[in-house]
């Protein structure tokens, strides 16, 4: 087993009998990430190079030119993500669209797309503003004009957990004030990713066979129960009475009519919500030969992909915040001059303080911000593809390398991000970089991945942190608080990018 690559003379970490590469994850003082991208910082010249899951051959992606081919122009033979999440013990996350593959997933991802256009966020944003405005107001008046102390994440996380219950379940919480709300509790195990819960799901991609063959599910049982019934109450109450909301749930009922599509004039201006936005790939219709299995969206796959966007998309955009306040707190000329174009930006706004969808689109000192925090600490360093058709492709010596169907590639999107090939002084935070996106090496800069199963939701979280960027700064000052470790030390347990002690920071009032 282990002559794998030997034979295909292809560069590979070697391997700890029986366990692969396992053995460095639990043996390790490093990230899971960074344990499996350990390959690309060994072998500098390769395309390519391999590495032992268990006794199971698996490859890892050096070459951000080759991850583009495989995810775009012959994306036939990697359509897949690495899944082995059972129906059975997992109803909700095995529909979710990150882990469904094949013919279901593509009529899943061309049934969504249409959710997530421009003018559709457009409208949601209306949603997420509110929610958003009205916990800030709600800080301002907790702070009665003082500084006071808090931990970032757990912030973000209430403000994100309360915006997207709003815009993906239909509910409105304040988590701020009533703290153990069920959506919050709930929406908190749904998005968990440490712990027990990690460890499952890097299990999925680690040891798929072995994942599988315990019929382990992720997800909390509890939680699976608590959303389907949510949701399946709120569709009742909404076909009862005729609601209509300018959310997700209405937009998925939309798609069980066939009546959700592109608008026939889609605005482009609403297109773009920032240089790191992922591109719209279009995928073939679905109608046609295919459409017998064609999904459905029964309830259940409607609370699936509302709690997918939970899952995907709350860590990832809470993370982003996270770690654009720190560098904001610890480098106050970016936090001066983010501030004034912000305060430049409030003279135009009907009451001062509430962001509108295009005035945020056009603030670049803001985008710049954004995109230098998704490059330095890449919120999802790691994706994957699985091969589903044999490929072959020339190695940097002119070699030929064929990945056979059924292996598994990681994507290291962080090292990528971290390599001073590509970004020269890699861990300097410094938006500068994207003054001229000329300059960005755009294969190399994927936070939200590439290709036709790159990030659906890249407008919505972009959109979300800007505008929660956007509040924080208009009412208060970030500096660092006394329990903030400076450097940052990370939490190497973590399954996402995360602080070991903390995001502890003083918010100063301003008074507006
Ligand atoms: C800063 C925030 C976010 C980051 C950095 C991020 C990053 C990513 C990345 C790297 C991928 C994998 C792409 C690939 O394999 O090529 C992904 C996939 C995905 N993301 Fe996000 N994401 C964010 C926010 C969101 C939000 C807000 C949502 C939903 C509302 C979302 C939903 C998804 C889904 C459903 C997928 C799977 C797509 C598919 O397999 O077709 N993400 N995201």
């Amino acid at each position: 087993t282990y002559d794998y690559f030997e034979k295909r003379n292809i560069p590979y970490v070697k391997p700890v009998p029986f366990f692969g590469q396992v053995w460095s994850f639990v043996s390790q003082e490093k990230h899971a990430v960074d344990v499996a991208s350990e390959g690309y910082y060994m072998f500098p010249n390769t395309r390519i190079s391999g590495v032992f899951t268990l006794r199971t051959p698996a490859y890892l992606v050096h070459d951000p030119v080759l991850y583009k081919q495989m995810a775009i122009k012959d994306f036939d033979h990697f359509t897949d993500h690495i899944s082995e999440i059972s129906l059975e013990h997992d109803p909700l996350l095995a529909r979710s669209l990150f882990f469904t593959n094949g013919t279901h997933w593509r009529h899943h991802r061309s049934g969504l797309s249409p959710a997530f256009t421009g003018s559709k966020m457009r409208n949601m944003f209306v949603l997420l503003s509110k929610s958003a405005g009205e916990a800030m107001k709600r800080l301002m008046v907790y702070s009665r004009g003082k500084p006071f102390t808090m931990e970032m994440r757990d912030l973000y996380s209430r403000l994100g957990n309360d915006a997207m219950t709003s815009i993906s379940f239909g509910v409105e919480v304040d988590s701020l004030t009533d703290r153990y709300n069920e959506f919050f509790v709930k929406g908190k195990r749904l998005a968990k990713i440490d712990g027990l819960p990690g460890l499952k799901l890097l299990m999925t991609t680690l040891m798929p066979g072995l994942f599988k063959f315990l019929r382990l599910g992720i997800l909390y049982k509890d939680v699976n129960e608590f959303y389907l019934e949510a949701v399946s109450t709120n569709i009742h109450h909404r076909v009862k009475h005729n609601i209509k909301r300018p959310d997700f749930i209405h937009l998925l009922l939309q798609a069980r009519e066939n009546r959700l599509s592109v608008e026939q004039h889609e605005d482009e201006t609403l297109a773009s919500a920032g240089f790191s936005t992922a591109e719209t790939h279009q995928l073939e219709d679905t109608t046609g030969a295919e459409a017998g299995d064609k999904l459905q969206w029964h309830d259940v796959d409607i609370t699936a992909a509302a709690a997918s966007f939970f899952f995907g998309g709350i860590e990832t955009t809470t993370t982003l915040l996270c770690f654009a306040s720190y560098e904001l707190a610890v480098n106050p000329a970016i936090q001066a001059r983010l501030r004034a174009e912000i305060d430049r930006a409030r003279e135009d706004l009907a009451d001062g303080v509430t962001p509108t969808y295009e005035v945020l689109q056009k603030m670049a000192y803001m985008d710049m911000v954004v995109s230098e925090t998704l490059r330095r600490w890449t919120p999802f360093g790691l994706t994957n593809r699985k091969c589903t058709k044999d490929y072959t492709f020339t190695n940097t010596d002119g070699t030929k390398i064929t990945i056979e169907r059924g292996l598994n590639v990681s994507i290291p999107l962080k090292a990528f991000h971290l390599d001073e090939k590509f970004f020269p002084d890699p861990l300097r935070f410094n938006p500068e970089r994207f003054a001229d996106p000329t300059n960005i090496n755009q294969d190399a800069f994927v936070p939200f991945g590439t290709g036709l199963r790159n990030c659906i939701g890249s407008r919505l979280g972009l959109m979300q942190a800007k505008c929660f960027l956007f509040y924080m700064l208009a009412y208060f000052t970030l500096e660092p608080g006394s329990k903030l470790t400076i450097p940052l030390e990370l939490d190497e347990t973590s399954a996402g990018l995360n602080a070991k002690h903390g995001f502890w920071m003083n918010l100063v009032p301003r008074f507006i």
